[in-house]
């Protein structure tokens, strides 16, 4: 452990806890901690800290650490070592600038300086072994109510997040240029100081609105739903639909309109999407993706029209309970991941549930482990890789068990080997028997893996339909998209640019039959056009 650490944010290798359960340590240090306080004989005091001492070395707690932690006493310290003794009646034993120390009073100093030193190592100890989040959990069991435990939580957030934006932004502005020199700063650095402050709050002030509908996602906001509520909201929905006698929708949505002030940002939008498909959401920046998924997962309700989920239209009377079932994947998964380690923030959305606490961990087990972060369970998430980040939303929407689940840009910032996974997860979920859509703009993904394909421009559908509209070039034109890159080489060559391949065996599949079919030496299929050879 680095000697700059004061608090711990997850377990640590080599530290040894020496009383294992949380609990059970803060109930033992807080007991230590009122012993101390009643205690008055300096001797047992000074024994006690020796004591102490030795339990944090044992523990696995550098001196480093410990001497930081001591230095924190020094204002206090100081303070009672200068007055104490001074002003104090008692037997005088010295005198300093006039002013007379008593027996008493350098008793009464030596022994508040011990108390200090050891409840100060004591709190050394706490913080040193147990991670931030497990301390807060464990002050329920010493009486401290939830929702302040709950405060504590997101106030904490709010730090590292602040840290976040302000760490980032002091980066990209370094970057360009941008120095802070010494102490001798001149009015525009002062200038620009008090913008980066000012945009700092902004910038977390807007996380934190997304951390807040990510939160209200998951159950956050809206108080428990109990289980059985779940079961029988389930079984009247899926009544209505074997009634109908219809394919049962997942998604239907009808002459959706929704504005920002004067900006349209979906206009006139309807289509249908049936249990179980594969659905690729796309079309250029500002086409209205993201506002779609606010609709589809009822944090916003349509001006115009209406969005059912699963045969029942969303209202706002009903929103957050058709919600558990509609799981939403943000784009940047540090909107969306707000507890102190990775367990606890996939719990967050079964314990909204009401489930008890033995379901809540089979179900977050299950979540981790099919995004493949079992390990990582105790780690705060805030020290993880980006994708390792995104797979602790991804199991934090699971964990929910959701019959829709939706993801915003999901590729983004993963290197191939994520996107492999993520593509195999999704292809996992799936085989589970999730509706899946992705907002996207990687073609390429989406001519692989969707069933079904929603083109969008300004607020507007152009198309919806399986994936062959990812092969028409005057649609792929209108949505600012391109042609998939598995298709482009048969465009080049004669009598094949009809092909589609899929995926990468496809291709191989659809070569190895033109070089069969081959034979001739001028139109034969598989032959270089024009516009292939090389000049
Ligand atoms: N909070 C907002 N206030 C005002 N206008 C907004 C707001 N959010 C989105 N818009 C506007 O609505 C339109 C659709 O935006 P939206 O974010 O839904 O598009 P998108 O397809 O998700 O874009 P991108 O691919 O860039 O994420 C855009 O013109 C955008 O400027």
């Amino acid at each position: 452990m680095s000697g700059k650490t004061i608090i711990t944010l997850h377990e640590r290798e080599g530290i040894k806890p020496l009383i294992n359960k949380p609990s059970y340590r803060l109930w033992t240090v807080l007991a230590l901690l009122c012993t101390v306080v009643v205690l008055w004989q300096p001797g047992i005091l000074a024994v006690s800290a020796g004591l102490f001492l030795f339990m944090l070395l044992w523990c696995g707690i550098s001196i480093q650490n410990i001497l930081g932690r001591m230095l924190l006493l020094l204002p206090f310290g100081a303070g009672a070592a200068i007055f104490i003794p001074f002003h104090t009646p008692g037997i005088p034993v010295f005198d300093f600038l006039g002013f007379t120390a008593t027996e008493e009073g350098v008793l009464r100093a030596t022994v508040i300086l011990l108390k200090l030193v050891n409840a100060n190592l004591l709190l050394t100890y706490l913080l040193s072994v147990t991670p931030l989040f497990v301390l807060l959990r464990s002050l329920r069991t010493v009486g401290v109510p939830a929702i302040l435990l709950e405060l504590m939580m997101l106030m904490l957030r709010y730090f590292f997040l602040l840290k976040d934006e302000a760490v980032s932004m002091s980066k990209a502005q370094r970057s360009r240029g941008m120095r802070f020199a010494g102490w001798s700063w001149n009015v525009r650095t002062y200038r620009r100081f008090g913008e980066l402050i000012g945009v700092l709050f902004l910038r977390a002030y807007q996380r934190s609105q997304r951390i807040y509908i990510a939160m209200s996602a998951r159950g956050g906001l809206e108080g428990e739903m109990p289980v059985m509520q779940k079961n029988q909201m389930e079984s009247r929905v899926n009544k209505v639909l074997r009634e109908s006698g219809d394919a049962p929708l997942a998604i239907e949505v009808r002459e959706v309109t929704y504005t920002y002030g004067n900006i349209k940002a979906l206009n006139g939008v309807s289509f249908d999407i049936p249990v179980g498909t594969k659905v690729a959401l796309m079309g250029p920046n500002g086409a209205g993706k993201s506002t779609l998924i606010s609709l589809l997962n009822g944090l916003e309700l349509s001006q115009k029209g209406e969005v059912r989920l699963f045969g029942e239209e969303v209202k706002r009377d009903n929103g957050h309970q058709l919600r558990r079932r509609v799981g939403v994947v943000y784009q940047d998964p540090d909107d969306q991941i707000f507890s102190m380690s990775v367990e606890e923030d996939v719990a967050f959305g079964p314990r909204n549930l009401g489930l008890n606490e033995e379901e809540v961990l089979e179900r977050v087990e299950q979540a981790l482990i099919s995004v493949g972060m079992k390990e990582m369970s105790k780690r705060s998430p805030f020290e993880l890789s980006y994708g390792q980040k995104r797979r602790v939303a991804i199991a934090g929407v699971l964990a929910m068990r959701p019959e829709l689940i939706i993801l915003d840009e999901p590729m983004s910032f993963l290197d191939p080997k994520g996107r492999d996974e993520l593509q195999a997860l999704l292809e996992n979920m799936h085989r589970m028997g999730l509706t899946i859509v992705v907002a996207t703009h990687d073609v390429d993904f989406a001519a692989e893996w969707a069933d079904h394909v929603l083109l969008l421009k300004e607020g507007k559908l152009i198309a919806s339909g399986t994936v062959d509209l990812l092969y028409e070039d005057e649609l792929l034109e209108r949505a600012s998209l391109h042609l998939p890159r598995l298709a482009r080489p048969f465009r080049l060559l004669q009598g094949a640019g009809d092909q589609r391949p899929r995926t990468v065996k496809q291709a191989a599949q659809m070569i190895w039959k033109l070089m069969m079919k081959s034979t001739g030496p001028a139109a034969e299929p598989g032959k270089l056009t024009e516009k292939a050879k090389p000049l």
